[in-house]
């Protein structure tokens, strides 16, 4: 295996106005032709990625989904992985209600409540409310009680972690903890992360070479270690535009 590519979805492989990925479809195929494995790495769901993997020809790799907290992995039965859902429901119930009130997760919308803040079609969104360790939603508060609201849950173990979108609240895996148990099993001879948010930072750092997709959406990632030598790159288009563009003169630069 030559390489290993782990990428983020949204705002990344994804676009984020509208979730279409054919723009890196030149990098994604001259990554199958060399042999190279792409590894979804998402907040999403088992059930969103899974249609993902198809529509890109992905399928046969795991993916990491719900940020960390689980892994879709055909070789494993997924089923044997622990539900967290329920029990963070009822954490976040728990909360006193003048912290509460600021968070609304995906599990207090109804699905077209979830297409409606995604901008997801209802048969997508009805994928994202599917979800078994992780509860992504909006928080309306200040950022004073968000520090509150966030050392609430970290005394019940429970982490927040902000992606292309949402705040993501699950009991502590990142993307890089999974990502570490793949590249175990590959034994890839190259590593390259891709990602626009701060629950890629991991990702990003753990790899061989780094590359942040821009996202005028949000605020830019702070200066990363690596970046200073090259071994962690930026984009300046955004979406799967800059994955296409920054993806092939990273093969070009490896000889691949
Ligand atoms: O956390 C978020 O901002 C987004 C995207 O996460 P990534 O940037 O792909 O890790 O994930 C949430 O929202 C998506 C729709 O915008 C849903 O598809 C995901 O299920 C949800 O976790």
């Amino acid at each position: 295996m030559p390489l290993l590519v782990f990428t983020d979805l949204d705002g990344t492989l994804l676009s984020h106005e509208d979730y279409d990925w054919r723009a890196a479809l030149p990098a994604l195929t001259r990554l199958k032709t060399i042999g190279a494995g792409v590894i979804m790495a998402s907040s999403k769901t088992a059930p969103e990625i899974e249609v993902l993997q198809q529509e890109t020809g992905l399928s046969d790799w795991p993916a990491i989904v719900e940020n960390g907290a689980g892994l879709l992995d055909k070789r494993d039965n997924a089923r044997a992985q622990h539900d967290d859902y329920a029990r963070l429901r009822a954490e976040l119930d728990s909360l006193p209600d003048a912290l509460r009130k600021f968070f609304r997760g995906f599990g207090d919308m109804s699905v077209s409540q979830i297409a409606e803040v995604t901008g997801l079609a209802e048969a997508s969104a009805t994928l994202a409310a599917r979800r078994r360790f992780s509860e992504p939603g909006t928080w309306s508060g200040a950022t004073k009680e968000l520090e509150t609201f966030q050392a609430h849950l970290k005394a019940r173990g429970i982490f927040a972690r902000e992606g292309g979108r949402f705040l993501t609240l699950s009991f502590g895996k990142t993307k890089a903890d999974q990502m570490a148990r793949i590249i175990t099993r590959y034994t890839p001879h190259n590593t390259v992360a891709l990602g626009d948010a701060p629950n890629d930072i991991e990702m990003l750092q753990a790899a061989d070479f780094g590359i942040i997709v821009a996202n005028p959406h949000r605020t830019p990632l702070p200066l990363l270690k690596g970046e200073d030598t090259g071994r962690v790159l930026r984009t300046d288009r955004s979406g799967p535009e800059g994955w296409n563009e920054a993806m092939l003169s990273l093969l070009a630069r490896l000889h691949l």
